[in-house]
């Protein structure tokens, strides 16, 4: 045996060091099995272990990650764990495989004892897995990943390759997280970071929406697609420029027309998290200001239904109440917070208004440079249809349908909403087209009726006017009337 400072030179000599090991470990091995008990055996395995792969090779440095740093959680442990799973081969014999209810893929991972390999920039490195049972009141497990490479790279790993792991996992974290639904009204998810007063709750974003499904005007979305991707690749720019990393879309239409579903293709696309806020439930701009500090980046902060809430239409059309100005509402407030707010903390962030009347607003939102993109999500088009009926009916294109329904459509004000009810009404889908027909002409005539009775209302309402005008008209002349003859019999009286 022979302690760490003392290295073979020769090969003989390290020969019979690596003999003497091995006939040590069998020793102990065999001899120890029934007579040693299990922790003080793997103890004194881990020192001889330790001692001679030390002195065989002190060439290498090893590094380890412990699972728990202090009280949290160690990060390059955590990264490690995710990135060493792309490293699987068809060389590894064992793999342990989970699944939380949250996760929508298993989890494979290498099992205790297994090491891997990685090549960075021509340097090899290993890392290997530990798992060791303890058996104090404290902590009944300690895992940990050691990574072995030449000591001279120590710095390039430090600066380069570890920093390169931690990115890699979170571009696969980024890919498998489920998006999140963050909603003040859900029961706080307490696996969640406590954040006070404001907690949101949260549940997984189930909205099946996407790019593809959305029924809206091929450019419109190629626009929409590529706004985002140009947003996402900005980082560098936005930190140039001095901006916060932000995008703000106003989303307008009637109901139905894919408002809400648009904002979930955008956050299925970006995987992004959405924080859908109700304003009804925020009181002041401090509160305001409370609650989205308590939201994430990659994030997108959804206000629907901006018009609804009295304090954020038109300041100038106000009743002329007074109010504290730190405790009333307003646009701007919302606004202004959100960018400072972004400013100092924020990154990869997205604000996204919705409103069925874009006429009611504040002039503010719509002054250019506030948001970013205003889009109208309109009544269905022919492009629209098309798009429906392939998701709905897997109908691409032929049918005899479709030609009488895309006139239809042409001239009738129906929303995809509405589209999409007729069509998932039957499995058949000649019956679902026959549908949409009847429903596209009920419409119609509907429409030319009411068409007809405001004509009808805007005539009645025009001959009322000319009668009142006429009856105005009389009315001075009678007064007229009336004070001429108040006036001769003053001078008669005279
Ligand atoms: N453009 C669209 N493409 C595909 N499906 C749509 C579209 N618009 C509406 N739908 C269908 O109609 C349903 C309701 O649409 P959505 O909630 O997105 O409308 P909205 O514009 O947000 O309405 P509201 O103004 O009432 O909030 C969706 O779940 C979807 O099934
Ligand atoms: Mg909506």
């Amino acid at each position: 045996m022979f302690s760490l400072g003392e290295m073979p030179k020769t090969a003989s000599t390290f020969f019979s060091a690596y003999a003497s090991f091995a006939a040590t470990m069998m020793l102990i091995r065999s001899m120890a099995n029934d007579l040693v008990p299990p922790e003080i055996r793997s103890y004194i395995y881990s020192i001889f272990h330790h001692l001679f792969r030390g002195s065989l090779s002190s060439s290498s440095l090893t590094m380890v990650f412990e699972e728990i740093s202090g009280m949290t959680r160690n990060q390059v442990f955590d990264s490690a764990e995710i990135y060493l799973r792309t490293k699987i081969s068809p060389s590894t014999d064992r793999l342990m495989v989970s699944k939380t209810e949250k996760q929508r893929n298993f989890t494979v991972m290498f099992d205790k004892g297994e090491e891997i390999s990685d090549i960075f920039e021509d340097q090899k490195l290993k890392w290997r897995f530990v798992y060791e049972e303890r058996k104090d009141d404290y902590c009944r497990e300690k895992r940990y990943f050691e990574l072995r490479f030449n000591k001279k790279y120590k710095e390039k790993v430090l600066g380069e390759y570890l920093p390169y792991v931690m990115n890699r996992a979170e571009d696969i974290r980024n890919k498998e997280k489920m998006v999140k639904l963050y909603n003040r009204d859900c029961p706080q998810n307490f696996e969640d970071d406590y954040a006070g007063d404001n907690a949101w709750g949260c549940i997984n974003l189930e909205h099946p929406a996407t790019f593809e499904t959305l029924a809206m005007d091929p450019e419109l979305k190629k626009m929409i697609i590529d706004d985002l991707d140009r947003f996402m690749r900005r980082k560098e720019y936005y930190k140039k420029v001095g901006k916060a990393w932000k995008r703000g879309y106003l989303l307008y239409g009637p109901p139905g027309t894919g408002k809400s579903s648009l904002i979930a293709a955008m956050a299925n696309y970006l995987n992004f998290d959405i924080y859908d806020l109700d304003l009804k439930s925020i009181y002041s701009n401090s509160d305001l200001r409370r609650t989205l500090l308590s939201t994430t980046n990659r994030s997108i902060l959804v206000i629907e239904d901006i018009d609804c809430n009295a304090e954020v239409q038109d300041r100038q059309s106000g009743d002329g109440r007074q109010q504290d100005p730190d405790k009333k509402l307003t646009l701007s407030g919302i606004l202004n917070t959100f960018d400072g707010l972004l400013s100092s903390t924020g990154d990869e962030r997205i604000i996204v208004f919705t409103t069925n009347h874009r006429d009611r607003l504040d002039p503010a939102l719509l002054r250019p440079g506030r948001m970013d993109m205003h889009i109208n999500l309109s009544y269905c088009t022919v492009q629209g249809f098309r798009i429906l009926a392939s998701n709905y009916l897997d109908i691409h294109g032929e049918h005899h349908l479709l030609e009488e329904i895309e006139g239809l459509i042409q001239n009738t004000d129906i929303t995809p909403a509405e589209v999409a009810e007729e069509m998932m009404r039957t499995d058949d889908a000649d019956l679902a087209l026959e549908g949409l027909v009847k429903f596209l002409k009920r419409k119609n005539t509907e429409a030319a009726k009411l068409a007809t009775e405001r004509e009808n209302q805007r005539e009645i309402e025009c001959e009322d006017n000319v009668q009142r005008l006429k009856n105005n008209d009389n009315d001075e002349k009678q007064l007229e009337k009336k004070s001429k003859y108040e006036k001769r019999r003053w001078t008669s009286k005279k």
